[in-house]
């Protein structure tokens, strides 16, 4: 799906032209996963959930999302296009993002009852964060002004890993109000899907309108391909000798420079993250934070999976 980018943006006239600071409000790259640390506290503890998903897998997307387009598709310019975007992006702030730990649920099951705390192997009172949700700007042309929202944690309410590119608001509505931003969402896991929120009639005699989705389920689509993991995909590269998704010094440095200051800030001043439960979306200061920077939450969105009917 992460390879699949390369595709979508550049192979498909569609998107291109809108892929700017004209049409995109928000860009919201988040990573979820339903566990806690399972007894891995101690070497997590060192590192924290910035380092350890959003410094480097998070940033990546990111990069292949934002970059311009290579003059091929040969992995050195790849490469150079994703140094070129990180080039454009200042160092993250304290006030663009949010921390989060997460606690114990009392009613919860198993796990989901302790707290990252309670694992042994973690330091008493530690404050290294499990969660995180950070807002990355990028000083260029294309994107300036654009927010991008990067969201990871441990302990949250569903195993996620999706891009959402948000269009801003329809200029000049006649529809009273009634219409809601489309959306451009590529899930990664589970289920690999595509799919682009819109508003349509609602099917009948009325003129009412609904939101509804051009819909790619690649497990409907391709019912009997093969789709590789993602580790499966690298370690055929190291053995094709292809550098493609392997970061480079250079990628590597800019990432650094980006979060550098504030991992060390975070740490000086020890800044204390906010406590969230076991199998919740996170801490509720982070939807304030994407209702800050551009992100329309609706509620309103319903998916009917057409392939149980
Ligand atoms: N082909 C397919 O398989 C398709 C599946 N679907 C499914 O339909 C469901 C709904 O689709 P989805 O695109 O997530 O649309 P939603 O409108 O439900 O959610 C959109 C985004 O809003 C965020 N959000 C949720 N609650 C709040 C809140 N209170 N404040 C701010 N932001 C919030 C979500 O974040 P968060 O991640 O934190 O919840 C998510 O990123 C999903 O389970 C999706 O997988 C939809 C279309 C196609
Ligand atoms: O690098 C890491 O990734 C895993 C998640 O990877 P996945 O392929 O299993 O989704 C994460 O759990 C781990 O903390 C992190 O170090």
């Amino acid at each position: 799906m992460v390879q699949n980018l390369m595709t979508m943006r550049f192979g498909n006239r569609i998107f291109t032209p809108t892929w700017n600071r004209e049409n995109i409000a928000s860009v919201m790259i988040t990573f979820k996963e339903p566990f806690g640390t399972q007894g891995r506290g101690g070497y997590f503890d060192e590192f924290g959930i910035i380092r350890d998903v959003m410094q480097n897998h998070l940033l990546q997307i990111l990069s292949l999302v934002a970059m311009e387009k290579p003059a091929t598709i040969h992995p050195d310019d790849i490469r150079n296009e994703k140094v070129k975007v990180l080039k454009c992006i200042p160092p993250l702030q304290l006030e663009d993002v949010v921390l989060g730990q997460y606690t114990g649920d009392p009613n919860g099951e198993g796990d989901a009852k302790y707290g990252y705390l309670d694992d042994k192997t973690v330091p008493p009172g530690s404050n290294t964060p499990t969660f995180a949700s950070a807002v990355l700007k990028i000083k260029n042309e294309r994107w300036d002004g654009v927010p991008f929202i990067l969201r990871c944690g441990k302990a949250l309410n569903e195993r996620k890993a999706d891009i959402r590119i948000q269009y801003t608001d329809v200029p000049g509505d006649i529809f009273e109000g009634k219409t809601k931003r489309n959306e451009l969402v590529m899930r990664v896991q589970p289920g690999e899907a595509v799919y682009v929120k819109m508003m349509t009639k609602t099917p009948g005699m009325s003129f009412d309108m609904e939101e509804t989705e051009l819909d790619l389920t690649y497990g409907s689509r391709y019912k009997n391909a093969k789709l590789p993991d993602a580790y499966e995909r690298l370690l055929l590269d190291v053995f094709c000798g292809s550098q493609m998704h392997f970061v480079r010094a250079d990628e590597l440095s800019e990432a650094w420079r980006i979060f550098t200051p504030i991992l060390h800030q975070i740490e000086q001043e020890n800044v204390r993250p906010i406590p969230y439960k076991y199998g919740s979306r996170g801490p509720v200061e982070a939807d304030k934070l994407l209702a800050e920077n551009n992100f329309k939450y609706y509620g309103s969105y319903k998916w009917v999976d057409s392939s149980k009917h």
